[in-house]
């Protein structure tokens, strides 16, 4: 088992494909696909804007653990992985921010 708690999640979001949505949170996202899958990202992220104007930074946090969730979901459902993702941002590794939006 992998340290890494992005990877054990990962693994454990796709092996919940197929699962019976009633015994799954991830499965019932995977069986009512990409758009609410999307919706819901959309959601958590709006809900980490909120907390961002919290005193409290703390606040933060978890809406940002339910950002990542969900943003795994809707890469697995897409069949992309952290990899790919961890491969763009190694690409954009000593790039200027500025350079990166022109190359897009
Ligand atoms: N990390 C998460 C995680 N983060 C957030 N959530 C769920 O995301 C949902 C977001 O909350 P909301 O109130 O917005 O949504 P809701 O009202 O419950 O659901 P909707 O009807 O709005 O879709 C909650 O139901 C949370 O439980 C997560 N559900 C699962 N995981 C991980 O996924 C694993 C597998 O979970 P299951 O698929 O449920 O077995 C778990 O062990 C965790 O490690």
């Amino acid at each position: 088992m992998t340290d890494d708690v992005l990877d054990r999640l990962q693994s454990t979001i796709i092996a919940r494909r197929g699962d019976d949505p009633a015994s799954s949170y991830t499965a019932s996202l995977f069986a009512r696909g990409r758009g609410r899958i999307a919706q819901k990202l959309g959601e958590e992220a709006v809900e980490t804007v909120i907390a961002a104007c919290s005193p409290d930074p703390k606040a933060i946090v978890p809406e940002a653990a339910d950002v990542l969730y969900h943003l795994m979901v809707l890469l697995a459902d897409a069949g992309l992985s952290l990899a790919d993702v961890r491969a763009e941002l190694e690409r954009r590794e000593g790039t200027s921010g500025h350079d990166e939006k022109r190359s897009r």
